[in-house]
């Protein structure tokens, strides 16, 4: 396969997601642009796919030939609410107090798309914040790890701390589901991990 059907954009300024598609093999190039993260839909898991559908045919537009661009969008949903990231350390106090001794759900959206076809997809994963005492929000408030994450909290870092029980794929969690993200690429005959086509047949 050449160049041009297997080149792949990451359509995402988040270093989270260069580092999880780097562990992928797949040779990439970032390129962003900046929207409203605004979606018609009001269910998280269809926000989160519509948003990821968004950045990649924003990002589609300013690319030449045909690479496939690979976008995604992580929300974190509580009873029906949607959190995204918070405004400053007073909202994402509020948002941890509130993940508290709950569960919550992680959903990020994925959407590849090359020469005006998309694809999508979205991937759930539970989390449940152990009981906290206000001291323990405000000190992880303080730290300012959560202000640019969804639901204002870091799962790979210090926010582990504040997590008691994860179930389903961890990486989703993260921003970028691996297993999702491996199938979107095969799907469009993108190799990973340097497989020749066929060598995973039906993987
Ligand atoms: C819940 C959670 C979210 N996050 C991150 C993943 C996403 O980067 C971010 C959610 O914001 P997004 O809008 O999904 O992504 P982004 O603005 O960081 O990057 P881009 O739109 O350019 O792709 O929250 C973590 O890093 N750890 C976590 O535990």
């Amino acid at each position: 396969m050449d160049d041009a059907t297997t080149s792949v954009v990451l359509a995402s300024g988040s270093p989270r997601r260069r580092e999880l598609l780097g562990l992928l093999g797949v040779p990439f190039r970032v390129l962003t642009a900046d929207l409203p993260e605004i979606s018609e839909h009001t269910d998280p898991a269809r926000v989160a796919e519509d948003l990821a559908v968004q950045k990649a045919r924003a990002v589609a537009e300013r690319v030449d030939g045909a690479p496939l661009v690979l976008a995604a969008d992580t929300l974190v949903a509580l009873e029906g609410a949607i959190l995204g990231k918070p405004r400053d350390a007073a909202e994402n106090a509020a948002f941890i107090r509130r993940l508290a001794g709950r569960t919550h759900e992680v959903f990020t959206g994925v959407a590849a798309l090359r020469a005006g076809q998309v694809t999508s997809g979205v991937e759930r994963t539970e989390v449940t914040f152990r009981a906290l005492t206000d001291a323990e929000v405000q000190h992880y408030a303080a730290s300012g790890e959560g202000l640019d994450k969804a639901g204002g909290y870091g799962i790979q870092a210090l926010g582990m701390a504040l997590v008691a029980c994860v179930n389903g794929d961890y990486s989703n969690v993260v921003g970028f589901p691996l297993a999702l993200v491996t199938r979107t690429l095969r799907a469009h005959g993108v190799p990973v991990w340097g497989e020749t086509s066929g060598a995973l047949e039906g993987a």
